[in-house]
């Protein structure tokens, strides 16, 4: 491990339980703090969320000023779950539809910076199965503690659903695709314990500065790009001890996968590291065995190419006639 990653690791990491909520909203002078879930068909634990997350940091103690739901074309009642549930809900493709629409998780974290008020953002998944009101409050310690922080990210242990204990069998693509590639080509990221984690806050006007990935290729392209944009020093981590969520599956994790890896490919080509004779294809072919007789393996292909919205403040405020 380099050096320099040694020394942030202890400098710039810390735990849930090093931040208490009144203490955080008495020092936070008047910043805004806006909680944003990305969301889409989670209407079985939205709910849940957004009511712990009211009840606990909105009304109990006035850290939080606004929870912020993106419904991401959710087939299921999701809106509404989020809605009674005390959220201010979106349409991700309601948001700048002068526009044209984007696809995916990193589609529904960049609109929300269109319409979350927020001076610091707190972006948290709306699948988890052990939320509690201290992952929001650790991801805003550094951030209301120290002008130097720019973004915190949660690390946990990430047992799979229903395997408690079992501390490193989640995270799949984190273990098997994201930790090697950073650790090749962005080694100053290596301290990071969960560079994945769908968990994660920063100051809203840097992340206005930054690019958006599409689907789930955004939680890398915003590090790789935070690193090189602020420095590793602007970077932090909190222990939040251990997080569940719905899983899905390993052929979709797979679809996942690839966009991460195109995600690294078009940072190294941006930078020059990376210079290519021929370009990388995006069908994955996948493989399920037919139910007929024969039981053949049917091959099925699935579409893995990324996007990229600009940063936010790139983009003029629309014309409203
Ligand atoms: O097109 C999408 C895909 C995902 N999500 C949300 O992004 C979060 C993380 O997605 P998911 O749970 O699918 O990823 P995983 O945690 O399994 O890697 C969840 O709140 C999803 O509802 C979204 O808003 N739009
Ligand atoms: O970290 C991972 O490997 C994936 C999948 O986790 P699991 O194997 O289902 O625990 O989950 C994360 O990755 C996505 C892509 O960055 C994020 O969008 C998710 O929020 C995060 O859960």
């Amino acid at each position: 491990m380099l050096p320099e990653v040694e020394a942030w690791l202890d400098r710039r990491t810390s735990r849930a339980q090093d931040w208490d909520a009144g203490v955080l909203a008495e020092n936070k002078q008047g910043q805004r703090i806006t909680v944003v879930l990305p969301a889409r068909n989670e209407s079985a634990t939205v709910g849940t969320i957004v009511t712990r997350i009211r009840t606990a940091l909105c009304e109990q103690v006035p850290l939080v000023d606004e929870i912020v739901v993106i419904d991401s074309r959710s087939t299921d009642n999701t809106a509404e779950v989020a809605a009674r549930a005390g959220a201010t809900v979106y349409h991700q493709d309601a948001i700048r539809p002068d526009l044209p629409p984007g696809e995916g998780k990193g589609e529904a974290l960049w609109k929300s910076l269109f319409v979350a008020t927020g001076d610091i953002l707190v972006f948290v998944d709306a699948d988890l199965l052990s939320f509690t009101p201290d992952y929001v409050t650790g991801l805003l310690g550094p951030l209301i503690t120290d002008p130097d922080v720019a973004y915190v990210k949660a690390c946990y242990d990430r047992p799979l659903k229903g395997t408690p204990g079992q501390t490193y069998n989640g995270g799949r693509v984190t273990e098997l695709v994201a930790r090697p590639l950073l650790n090749q080509y962005w080694p100053q990221l290596a301290g990071f314990v969960q560079p994945l984690s769908g968990e994660y806050a920063g100051r809203a006007d840097v992340l206005r500065r930054m690019p958006f990935v599409s689907h789930y290729g955004v939680e890398l392209g915003l590090l790789v790009d935070l690193l090189e944009s602020e420095g590793l020093d602007a970077l932090a981590q909190v222990d939040l001890g251990v997080r569940e969520h719905t899983n899905q599956t390993t052929p979709d994790l797979g679809v996942m996968a690839a966009q991460i890896q195109h995600t690294a490919r078009s940072r190294l080509l941006r930078s020059g590291r990376l210079v290519e004779t021929a370009g990388a294809a995006t069908t994955l072919v996948q493989y399920v065995r037919s139910e007929a007789v024969d039981g053949a393996y049917v091959p099925y292909a699935r579409e893995t190419a990324i996007t990229e919205r600009p940063p936010a403040d790139s983009l003029a405020e629309p014309v409203l006639i």
